[in-house]
């Protein structure tokens, strides 16, 4: 099934030149189902780039997605464009009213300042509070999960002697549990963080479950028991080379930094690295889509 996103938006285009089912509003209207509404609050700064990752992934299941933007009315950016901001972006002020069957909260190169530092904290807050009674599951990524974990349960972050960065091997934690339906039982995934959660600071939470860990870039994978809250501590959206071109930016700028790990192939920054994560993405979209939002939600919900 297809994923419905507004006309113009970038994405469309590069999304449909991959075959990936997209429908444009005007299309979308003439079905009569009931489509999920899923409200991604993109904190990134490039958000052309995260909303292509994201759509993608959104877009590889049998169901209609009706995607919102929301960015925060507290900060701003000075990487994305007004033009597209005011184009395809709402507010908080515009959809609090309303009810999401899913919402992501992306990462954001954030992670290094305190919480509360961060321009958007108190606006962010308030969406975490907003989603227990307007959302039926979140999925939080990278930042946004550190961000979730320490509003809603009080977890740190602390900050790593070296930057995590690279694809490490995943290993599951928990069998049988919907989100992790159809996994390999080694999957491989992307981090890129200077910061990190501990595993003993979750396992203090009995609401909380560990889903699964790696071996170099610690706890992954993070649920609430009813399964409303997702915290991903990866990457699974990112594109083949985003690591290579952070490893660049970095490398320009004089920064210490090492290839990423387990990325390019026989560890040769001078050859093109491969995607080794993409199907584990997918299915952990389409896991999250399917059981926690569009068998949770209700159908008449406003
Ligand atoms: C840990 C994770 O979640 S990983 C996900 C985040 N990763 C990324 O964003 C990777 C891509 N980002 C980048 O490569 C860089 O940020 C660039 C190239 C886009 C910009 O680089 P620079 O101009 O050097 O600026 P810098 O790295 O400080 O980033 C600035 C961004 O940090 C964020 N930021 C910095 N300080 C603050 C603050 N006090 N409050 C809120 N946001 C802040 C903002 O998002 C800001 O960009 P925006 O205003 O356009 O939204
Ligand atoms: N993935 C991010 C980490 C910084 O928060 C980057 O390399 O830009």
């Amino acid at each position: 099934m297809p994923i419905n996103i507004p006309k113009d938006l970038p994405a469309k285009e590069i999304l449909e030149q991959e075959n990936i089912f997209v429908m444009d509003e005007e299309r979308a209207y003439s079905q009569d189902i009931r489509p999920l509404n899923i409200v991604i609050l993109n904190l990134m700064p490039e958000k052309e780039k995260a909303e292509t990752q994201l759509l993608r992934l959104l877009g590889n299941s049998p169901l209609q997605v009706n995607v919102t933007f929301l960015r925060p009315a507290t900060h701003e950016p000075k990487t994305t464009s007004k033009h597209h901001l005011d184009q395809f972006y709402t507010i908080f002020p515009h959809i609090r009213h309303r009810k999401f069957d899913g919402m992501i909260i992306t990462g954001a190169p954030v992670e290094q300042m305190p919480f509360e530092e961060v321009t958007y904290w108190d606006e962010l807050t308030d969406i975490m509070e907003w989603t227990k009674t307007n959302v039926t599951s979140t999925l939080h990524i990278c930042w946004g999960a550190q961000a979730g974990l320490y509003y809603h349960y009080g977890i740190p972050k602390y900050p790593l002697p070296e930057k995590c960065f690279g694809v490490f091997n995943h290993t599951l934690e928990v069998k049988n549990v919907k989100l992790l339906r159809g996994f390999d039982d080694v999957f491989r995934m992307p981090h890129s963080r200077h910061t990190d959660v501990k595993r003993e600071d979750i396992e203090k939470v009995p609401e909380l479950m560990i889903l699964s860990v790696a071996d170099k870039a610690g706890v992954c994978l993070v649920t609430s028991n009813d399964g409303r809250r997702i915290f991903l501590t990866g990457h699974p959206e990112y594109d083949a080379t985003t690591l290579k071109d952070e490893y660049e930016r970095d490398l320009a700028k004089g920064l210490p930094i090492q290839p990423p790990e387990s990325y390019f192939p026989n560890d040769d920054p001078s050859q093109p690295p491969l995607n080794t994560w993409r199907s584990h993405a997918n299915l952990l979209f389409v896991n999250w889509l399917n059981y926690y939002v569009y068998q949770e939600t209700p159908y008449i919900w406003e």
